[in-house]
């Protein structure tokens, strides 16, 4: 993957070094400071050629020449791995830096945006001379300062301005709030949201609302956050205000709807989460833009009822496109296999991770609305599978949610809509609430099939969902797939608990109990694991299945 950059800029003593320094520790970027590679050029031992006219620019509060200080750039991210994010701290500061930049580094690094700390030149002032005391730099004394300012505001700005308008996203930072305050304005940015941190947005609602949720790492674990932004209705480009709430779990689905709260009608935020909870949010009453989260159980017991009507169409669709009549024997079928013309088309949505499935079964003749059901899933849904190869019952649809439940649906061959759902009266192992997706209850974990185990909640759920179509094939390309192979998925505690139960006395898998925040994948077969994969990493993942799979019986042919 190509690497990316973030250009950081702000006048001397903005907080540009502080906030990225903040930034590193909780995010996976690598920060370069111009102004530190310079000056640790200039320090060399032997000294660099350059040093004395770094030093005579630095001191002037002049700008060295882009020669000089793109190659320390190009040097320091040669350095790092391929695919980093790399925060440019302190550059490009004039005309022929950006120039330079482009001229090298176009098509070579993506520059995502530019992060511009905003702060009034007292307060820089301030902060310089008090930097000053300590820092030893040459730089940081009034005269020096006084240069550095009026370099930022004739050189810095109007690059600032020239790439805004070349359609670089820039996010413009109140440097001289309190250091907290400057930081979550960070967090909350759309720079910071698209570059390494996992986030999703929610689109903006005709209330006049945007969610986006966040996902940050502190100290190797996850927290999530939903930055919610209210919108003037009549200019949804300008911000009325911004609130962000953290949440314990990834969230999982999210609606924003009217709801009758006693005889008021009030603008509701819905939050389904991957803890299987879920949260409502209304306005404060004497609004000043924020939300607060309603607890009062009266409350959310009138308002629970109504998720049934406010979560009318997926959330997440997952659409898949299925021939009507069942294949013969054993044949493969893909889910996305085109329809042919003159039969009737089967559309399933499912989705609503709110604990909702949609299902739609329809003739393209007929309006699609007409057969449309939905069923409470109990649980936000893990994963849905759909099994074309019973002749007797058509099409069967597997839904399993994270609070334990296996539901199965069915269609009859011809179409037809879908019947209730019957609940599967078995998960694999009765006290663990590890989900089965595959049809047949499945044998035990210690038996000779094969089972993939993933921790759908551990990461950004997204994440785990992208591997979705994977098993769905996984299914329908392998013969007798429901006796050889199961796919199942947990929450965080229960699956950390087995994969350390299974992999534990193998030093191969390392400390599985802290993998960070990206999906976990754990082959097992015969009660031991034989793999495992991290991350969204589909083909390692087929390999795995194929390699590990156990042979087909010939007996159950
Ligand atoms: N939000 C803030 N409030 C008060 N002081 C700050 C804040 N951010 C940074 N500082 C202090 O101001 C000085 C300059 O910050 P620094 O991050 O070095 O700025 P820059 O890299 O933009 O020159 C440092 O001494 C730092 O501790
Ligand atoms: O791209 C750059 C970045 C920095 N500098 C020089 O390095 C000094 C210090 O920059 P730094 O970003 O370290 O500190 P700040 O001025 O933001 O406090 C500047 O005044 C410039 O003289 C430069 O010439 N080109």
């Amino acid at each position: 993957m190509r690497s990316r950059a973030v250009f950081v800029l702000g006048g001397p003593g903005a907080g540009k070094g502080t906030q990225c320094a903040k930034m590193v520790e909780h995010f996976d970027f690598v920060h370069l400071s111009v102004g530190d590679l310079l000056r640790e050029e200039r320090a060399k031992s032997p000294p660099s050629e350059n040093a004395e006219l770094i030093e005579s620019f630095l001191k002037e509060g002049k700008l060295v020449p882009v020669s000089i200080s793109l190659a320390l750039v190009r040097e320091a991210m040669e350095r790092e791995k391929e695919g980093s994010v790399f925060l440019i701290d302190g550059f490009p500061r004039n005309g022929e830096n950006l120039d330079g930049w482009k001229e090298a580094m176009e098509g070579v690094v993506n520059v995502c945006g530019v992060l511009v700390y905003d702060c009034p030149i007292q307060e820089l002032q301030r902060r310089i001379l008090s930097r000053g005391e300590t820092s030893g730099r040459s730089d940081d004394n009034l005269e020096s300062a006084k240069k550095r300012f009026k370099t930022f505001e004739r050189d810095t700005m109007p690059v600032v301005r020239r790439m805004e308008e070349g359609g670089i996203k820039s996010v413009h930072i109140r440097g001289e709030n309190k250091l907290e305050r400057v930081w979550e304005s960070v967090v909350a940015s759309d720079v910071i949201g698209g570059n390494g941190v996992e986030w999703e947005k929610y689109g903006t609602n005709e209330s006049g609302v945007e969610a986006i949720a966040v996902q940050r790492k502190e100290s190797g674990k996850c927290t999530h956050y939903l930055k919610i932004r209210r919108l003037k209705p009549a200019d949804s480009r300008s911000i009325e205000s911004n609130q962000i709430i953290a949440l314990p779990y990834a969230p999982l689905a999210l609606h924003l709807t009217y709801l009758p709260l006693a005889f008021v009608t009030t603008l509701t935020l819905l939050v389904s989460s991957s803890d299987s909870t879920i949260k409502i949010y209304q306005p404060v009453l004497n609004n000043d833009g924020l939300f607060e989260e309603i607890t009062d159980e009266g409350i959310r017991e009138k308002l629970l009822p109504n998720l049934h009507q406010t979560f009318p169409s997926p959330v997440l669709t997952m659409d898949t496109l299925l021939t009507p009549s069942p294949p013969t024997s054993t044949s493969t079928t893909s889910t996305t296999s085109t329809t042919s013309p003159t039969s009737s088309t089967y559309h399933v949505s499912c989705g609503c991770r709110c604990g909702y499935l949609c299902l739609t079964s329809y003739d393209p003749q007929s309006p699609p609305s007409s057969s449309f059901t939905s069923w409470n899933i109990d649980g936000p849904i893990s994963a849905v599978q759909v099994s074309p190869r019973s002749p007797s019952v058509g099409l069967t649809l597997l839904v399993s949610s994270l609070s334990g439940y296996v539901c199965v649906f069915s269609r009859p061959s011809r179409g037809g809509p879908w019947g209730e759902p019957e609940v599967l009266p078995e998960s694999v192992n009765d006290d663990d609430p590890v989900l089965c997706v595959c049809k047949a209850p499945f044998p035990s974990l210690s038996g000779e099939a094969l089972f993939v185990g993933t921790a759908r909640g551990k990461g950004w759920s997204g994440q785990t969902e992208t591997l979705i179509p994977t098993f769905n094939r996984v299914m329908l390309d392998t013969e007798q797939a429901e006796n050889r192979v199961a796919i199942l998925s947990a929450s965080i505690p229960t699956f950390t608990a087995k994969v350390q139960e299974l992999a534990s006395d193998d030093a191969k898998f390392g400390d599985v109990s802290n993998k960070g925040c990206s999906p976990l994948f754990l082959v097992v077969r015969f009660g031991k694991a034989v793999g495992m994969v991290e991350g969204a990493n589909s083909p390692a993942l087929v390999e795995l299945i194929t390699e590990q799979i156990p042979e087909l019986k010939e007996d159950d042919e």
